[in-house]
């Protein structure tokens, strides 16, 4: 079989078997959770009222929701976030109704606003939503991310023959590669590094580039300055990431070398910051004149709608909603054009990988050829393999000649769903780094070896373990520690890098959470009270809340974290490890939860979640676990660190009587 048909086949079955794995566990969680709980685990939010329907771009229907200020002061927002799917249910509803609910896009979330965006084929929805006061939103299965992946696969199958694209080639893994020499560059940023100069020079030489950056290495640094470059080759670039916020990332990064005009965001514009919204498509297609038509006929959609509510009989509403329709077309017609006129006059296109496929994107085929010559992907190690051929196989009209995908495969894989069955979890979760590394070696491969953001000592054991003694610490960071901080005094507590409270003994032993539909997590009592004694004594010492982050491995955890520190200390971050994954603080404390007399491990066994925790502070990270289980495991990764951290922290051993005190 060709490759082509080979690498689909092996991923449309694991998509699948995927979507129904997650859509299960979703279903499973709202029939047996009442809605209380749901609001509890963060996939609902209750106590909403509709505020205001107004129409979005591309055939969608925008719903603007605000707490029900009889009950709520503010939005309780739990885990839903932008991009999330949700759907839209009257709080009086029974669950046993879902199916016949509203769902749509989360596009914009604060504390007095949500917003939702809803196919317009689901008006008439809509307008039954709005007789109901009070409303709930449902978190639920992102069936498009999945249909997205899907149809690429496709796609991907139908080729009769190898593709003659290089870069296609290269990820199937039928063509040889072959360096180039580098070409000369003279850089606009006279900061970078050696390894950062090199990446971008061969970028710039070859078709196909892989750029390695460990935690802090400056791999957003080095993608700006390549896209700049290739900007001024003349090349057309689509810049894309899995999730809105590595996307927002680089937005802003970009948005400070490029001009404005060249740089456009894809996608909705509602979590942009400030300095990123005057690139956003859906902002700039409403200003200027073409603009202000499409918005003059937006108004009207949005006041015959607005109308529709306060009709009575049956035939005037059905004839305000033959308006609504008629004036839809229009908008959609004049839309399309300034659309495809921002996006031609554009150089970067910005966009998630799911982004990539947008109807705004392929429509621009009908105006030209040809939308870009070079794809960058960053974050490529928390990217299904499928999701990385969206932008390939969507623009293979453009003919891409250039491919530069960036990340650390030592880090965080993708979240996989799949609990049943391994080869599923094996085939997604092998990533398209991981395959081209696999097949190709470090042929195109290129390591960014200095990082900008731990003390060395933090550095130390992540480097030896994961990165072959290759990463170094600029001597900007090297020795720094808390002390350095304005106004931190100097003690015990801000003089060293490297803090282990080892917590062996009966004294700290793990407890289990009460089994609840989904899962139950793991917890540690004493451990947070050791984690808040810490604080206790860094905030003694004049370091500010907001340069002080928790971690734990186990919700349970971390939820038990956040009760004990937010009521003395609100500004303190505290999280799962999984949640920080792209974050950095001053000073990490980090709580592993797990101690028993079986040495079992749980989720500490990730060697990559590991190396995640331990490379997020930059002058102190202070972890709280039992060393004995940790050492007395099978995992040798484990053993390793603990001798490591016997010789090179500073290990204490807490009186638990004193810290209770
Ligand atoms: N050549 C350099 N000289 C000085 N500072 C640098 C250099 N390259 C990167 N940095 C600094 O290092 C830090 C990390 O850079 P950047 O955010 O680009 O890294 P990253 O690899 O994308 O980060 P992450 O680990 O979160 O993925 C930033 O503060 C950046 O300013």
């Amino acid at each position: 079989m060709e490759a082509n048909k080979a690498i689909a086949n092996r991923f449309l079955a694991s998509i699948a078997h995927e979507q129904s794995q997650d859509t299960e566990i979703t279903a499973r969680l709202l029939r047996s959770l009442p809605l209380q709980k749901l609001v509890a685990r963060g996939l609902a939010i209750n106590n909403l009222t509709l505020e205001n329907v107004r129409t979005g771009l591309a055939g969608k229907v925008i719903l603007e929701f605000g707490p029900d200020a009889s009950i709520e002061k503010e939005v309780i927002k739990g885990d839903i976030k932008v991009g999330d799917v949700v759907l839209v249910l009257p709080s009086s509803s029974k669950k046993s109704s879902v199916t016949s609910s509203c769902d749509g896009v989360v596009t914009k979330c604060t504390e007095k606003l949500i917003t939702v965006a809803v196919d317009e084929s689901k008006e008439q929805e809509v307008i039954q939503l709005y007789s109901y006061s009070r409303l709930h939103l449902l978190k639920t299965t992102n069936a498009i991310t999945y249909q997205r992946m899907e149809s690429t696969m496709r796609k991907l199958a139908e080729f009769e023959k190898t593709p003659s694209n290089n870069v296609m080639q290269y990820l199937l893994g039928s063509r040889e590669f072959l360096a180039q020499p580098l070409a000369n560059c003279s850089f606009h940023n006279a900061g970078l590094n050696d390894s950062q100069k090199n990446a971008i020079s061969f970028a710039l030489s070859n078709d196909i580039c892989i750029i390695h950056g460990p935690p802090g290495t400056g791999k957003t640094h080095t993608l700006v300055e390549l896209v700049q470059q290739l900007v001024e080759k003349g090349e057309r670039v689509l810049v894309c990431a899995p999730s809105n916020v590595a996307v927002d990332t680089i937005l802003e990064r970009l948005a400070k070398v490029l001009p404005g005009n060249l740089l456009l965001r894809l996608g909705h514009p509602a979590r942009l910051l400030e300095i990123n919204l005057s690139h956003s498509l859906e902002i700039l297609s409403r200003s200027g004149d073409s603009g202000a038509i499409v918005k003059d006929i937006r108004k009207e959609i949005d006041e015959t709608i607005a109308g529709i509510k306060t009709l009575k009989s049956f035939k005037d509403r059905k004839e305000s909603w033959k308006e609504v329709r008629r004036l839809r077309k229009e908008l959609r017609q004049r839309e399309r054009k300034v659309i495809a006129d921002l996006i031609i006059s554009s150089r970067v296109v910005v966009s998630t990988l799911h982004g990539s496929s947008g109807r705004e994107l392929i429509a621009c085929y009908g105006y030209t050829d040809h939308l870009f010559d070079a794809v960058i992907i960053d974050e490529i190690s928390q990217s299904l393999e499928p999701q990385c051929w969206i932008p390939l196989i969507s623009h293979c009209q453009s003919n891409i000649t250039k491919l530069v995908l960036a990340g650390d495969d030592k880090q965080l894989p993708p979240t996989i769903k799949t609990e049943d069955d391994p080869a599923t979890r094996q085939v997604l979760s092998t990533t398209l780094f991981d395959r081209l590394v696999d097949h190709y070696g470090s042929k195109f491969k290129c390591f960014l070896n200095i990082q900008y953001r731990m003390n060395s000592n933090i550095m130390e054991f992540s480097s030896k373990e994961m990165y072959g003694g290759h990463l170094r610490a600029a001597d900007s960071v090297a020795n720094w520690m808390l002390i350095d901080l304005p106004g931190v005094d100097a003690d015990d507590n801000t003089t060293v890098p490297l803090i282990w409270y080892d917590t062996q003994g009966d004294d700290y032993y793990e407890r289990k959470e009460e089994e609840d539909e989904g899962s139950s997590s793991k917890f540690n009592e004493n451990e947070a009270q050791l984690g808040l004694f810490h604080v206790n004594q860094l905030i003694g010492s004049n370091v500010k809340q907001t340069d002080i982050g928790i971690i734990s491995p186990y919700n349970a955890q971390v939820s038990l974290l956040k009760k004990m520190i937010h009521s003395k200390y609100p500004l303190i971050e505290v999280s799962s490890i999984d949640g920080f994954q792209g974050r950095e603080k001053e000073v990490i404390i980090l709580s592993l939860v797990r101690s028993n007399d079986k040495f079992e491990v749980g989720f500490l066994s990730d060697e990559r979640r590991l190396n995640v925790a331990m490379t997020r502070p930059k002058k102190q990270l202070c972890v709280i676990g039992n060393m004995e289980t940790l050492e007395r495991s099978r995992i040798k990764y484990l053993k390793d660190w603990v001798n490591w951290s016997e010789e090179n922290s500073e290990i204490r051993y807490p009186d638990l009587s004193e810290i209770l005190e």
